[in-house]
């Protein structure tokens, strides 16, 4: 399935010489497409790892997989010419409200298009951008697809090297960061990037001025005054089949890879999606977000940049220090009719009401009390009957008394779609939002899918599904156990073109006949919704050959030892299981690293144990004996449930810090990075296994 792409040129001199004739054919590889060699899209092969490269649509015969494909470009004209002076994107700064409609957006992304084709952005070469949502963040990302390059998402958490590898891999010839603290990472590694043409600053003043260092304003001003034609030659020699952006994946399962993403699969996934979730048109009435999650992931660049396009729906930026604790004001000024979180989100809102609760008088618990009740049994009964019918009186009553009054809290009381997704969520959090009348509608999928592959919504709800597919994609269960668990694997136009430069990869992730396979272990029920069950991709194969999904026995060991903030099981390989585990420490609110600290719930228990311990550092590598045999015990209760002798946990160490997305260990939808904890914690991990015979040290086996 391998394919070569040569977009050969020619070019004959012919010149005298002497009297003599001399003819002279060139040939030449050439980046940009040559418009006479037209690949016919039915003749491209599904996929490819060369970014100039162009792949066949995987066009339906009906409904909206037979859509006809676009461009971004397309896209967007198109939003402009119905939306165009709606809000398209919408800030603060400081006390000032911004906004762009659609027609300025457009003009800004033309201009910045311009400027990148003045700095030299060459066809299918990156523009990298690093740095926090806002409007500049979607201007240059748009703005390098219409000028023909990929558009570029970089985690702002990633070190320099990890930057590098990225600007590297697309071959970034600008990028674009948000402040000088990303700006010094680039720095140590520009020497090192060949491609790289020029980085623009879009926030804050310049330290020092160095050649080819902009700012937003010096950047836009290179483009203001350009001629729109090399810019309209571009735009109308794109294709829907070819690649325009690029996301790299956060590394849970190994180095990131460059996912490509075509004009068609951005622009038909938000179609099918929008209809799929019954987002209004803006004719009607205007859809409104905030976008707060990493757009450097495929989750967020869906729901803020084009899901909202795709309706003429509104952008709101929320502030860089969301996360920390800003959001919750910004949901309540903006209040976003629709609301994505990842499970963690959701999670800290879900501690943040609990323990306000928790220090309310008596007479208030009671009330909320009863209305969760009240509340999680009309929606489990609305889920299990999908006509609606008449609320009971009780329902209103808890509705008037404590639902209304949560949602107005949260910011969330004109938002009738709450998304959770993109890693876990549990059912203690789906059905504690539920009880407040607060439905999490599940959404499943990867970067590799552009997104979405299935999601759940009012009509078609069972908790812990993540429902069912967006319209004109196909779902197969691959290799089903006699449970019906089998390898979810997905069809449809929102599959990816192939992983930049890694044809081998791609032929992992795709087979022979174009499915896509997702290392996602899943089943359906008898109502066709979609229940993740496992991820094969982190299976662990003993040297035993036992296969053993670490998940589960990890959030047992969490359940059973609610000190632990994290537990990852360690026996790939390996004659035995381990654990690493780590303790719930405070978050410093600035940085976001966990601190030595614990928190007081984690102090509680400690107390509770009979420890005094106040900080991480003493518990972690077995100091207090007290806490360290409460997690043995509960290590010893998980065990005594294992299935065979090789699921138990025979050993297990306290690290000395928690996980955290900034130390490396998370990654942006908080999924445990693997590889990369295994990296960091060799030592430890290779003790465990240093003498096998005799456990070498009594205090870290657990065997019951
Ligand atoms: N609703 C969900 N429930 C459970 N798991 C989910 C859900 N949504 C996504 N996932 C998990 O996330 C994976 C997709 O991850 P994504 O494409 O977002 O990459 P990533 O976070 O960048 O990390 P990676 O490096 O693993 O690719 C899915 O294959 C699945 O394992």
């Amino acid at each position: 399935m391998k394919r070569c792409t040569f977009n050969l040129k020619t070019c004959i001199l012919i010149f005298l010489q002497q009297r003599t004739i001399y003819i002279i054919v060139l040939f030449w590889n050439t980046q940009s497409p040559d418009p006479s060699a037209k690949t016919e899209a039915a003749k491209s092969p599904l996929w490819t790892s060369q970014g100039d490269a162009e792949v066949k649509l995987r066009m339906g015969e009906s409904g909206v997989a037979a859509e006809p494909p676009l461009t971004v470009h397309q896209m967007f004209t198109s939003a402009v010419e119905r939306y165009g002076d709606n809000t398209a994107l919408a800030w603060k700064e400081g006390d000032q409200a911004k906004s762009l409609n659609y027609r300025d957006y457009y003009k800004a992304c033309r201009t910045a298009a311009k400027s990148y084709l003045k700095l030299g952005l060459q066809r299918y070469h990156g523009v990298c951008i690093l740095g926090f949502n806002s409007a500049e963040w979607f201007i240059a990302d748009i703005g390098a697809i219409l000028a023909g390059g990929f558009g570029v998402g970089v985690y702002t958490t990633n070190s320099p090297e990890a930057c590098q590898f990225v600007a590297e891999n697309c071959k970034a010839n600008v990028i674009v960061l948000e402040n000088e603290k990303q700006l010094q990472k680039i720095l140590q590694i520009e020497d090192q990037l060949p491609h790289l043409k020029a980085i623009v600053q879009y926030k804050g003043a310049l330290r020092e001025k160095r050649p080819n260092l902009y700012t937003w304003d010096e950047f836009m001003e290179l483009g203001r005054d350009e001629p729109d034609g090399p810019l309209d030659a571009i735009i109308a020699s794109q294709k829907p089949n070819q690649c325009c952006s690029l996301i790299y994946t956060s590394g849970t399962t190994g180095q990131p890879k460059g996912v490509m993403l075509s004009h068609d699969n951005l622009t038909w996934t938000a179609l099918s999606t929008a209809k799929h979730v019954c987002l209004t048109d803006a004719t009607v009435a205007q859809e409104v977000v905030v976008s707060y999650l990493p757009l450097s992931h495929i989750a967020a660049q869906m729901v803020d940049m084009w899901l909202i396009m795709r309706v003429g729906g509104s952008t709101h930026f929320a502030q860089p220090d969301a996360l920390k604790g800003s959001l919750v004001n910004t949901l309540k000024e903006v209040r976003p009719t629709a609301f994505m979180g990842v499970p963690r989100v959701w999670e800290k809102m879900q501690e943040k009401m609990k323990s306000i609760g928790a220090k309310s008088s008596t007479l208030r618990r009671k009330v909320a009390s009863w209305a969760k009740d009240v509340g999680l049994q009309t929606n489990l009964t609305r889920m299990r009957n999908t006509a609606t019918g008449q609320a009971p009186f009780q329902y209103q009553l808890a509705k008037k008394l404590v639902f209304k009054k949560v949602r107005k809290a949260l910011g969330l009381d004109r938002c009738t779609k709450c998304y959770t997704g993109a890693a876990p969520t549990t059912k203690d959090t789906l059905e504690f939002f539920l009880s407040l009348d607060i439905p999490l509608f599940e959404l499943y999928g990867m970067s590799e899918c552009t997104g979405p592959h299935t999601i759940s919504r009012p009509d078609a709800f069972r908790l812990t599904s993540c429902g069912k597919e967006i319209p004109g994609c196909t779902t197969k269960l691959d290799n089903p156990d006699e449970e019906g668990n089998g390898e979810i694997c997905f069809w449809g136009r929102h599959i990816f073109m192939g992983y930049l430069n890694a044809p081998d990869k791609t032929e992992d992730a795709l087979d022979a006949e174009g499915w896509l396979h997702s290392g996602d272990l899943g089943k359906r029920d008898e109502h066709g919704f979609l229940y993740i069950t496992g991820r094969i991709k982190e299976l662990i194969i003993t040297a035993g050959g036992e296969n053993i999904p670490p998940v589960p026995i990890e959030d047992a060991v969490k359940d059973a030892v609610p000190l632990l903030s994290n537990a990852m099981l360690i026996g790939d390989k390996r004659k035995f299981l381990s654990m690493l585990v780590t303790i719930k420490s405070q978050i410093n609110p600035e940085t976001g690293n966990p601190e030595d600290e614990l928190t007081p719930e984690a102090v509680e228990i400690c107390k509770k144990l009979g420890s005094s311990a106040k900080t991480v550092s003493e518990i972690a590598g077995g100091r207090d004996r007290t806490v360290h045999a409460a997690i043995q015990e509960g290590i010893n209760q998980v065990n005594k449930k294992a299935t065979s002798n090789a699921q138990c946990i025979q050993k297990f160490v306290i690290l000395n810090r928690d996980f955290s997305i900034n130390g490396g260990e998370l990654g942006p939808t908080m999924k445990l990075k693997r590889p990369v904890v295994l990296k960091m914690y060799k030592d430890q991990i290779d003790n465990f296994y240093k003498d096998l015979e005799t456990p070498a040290d009594n205090q870290l086996s657990v065997r019951s």
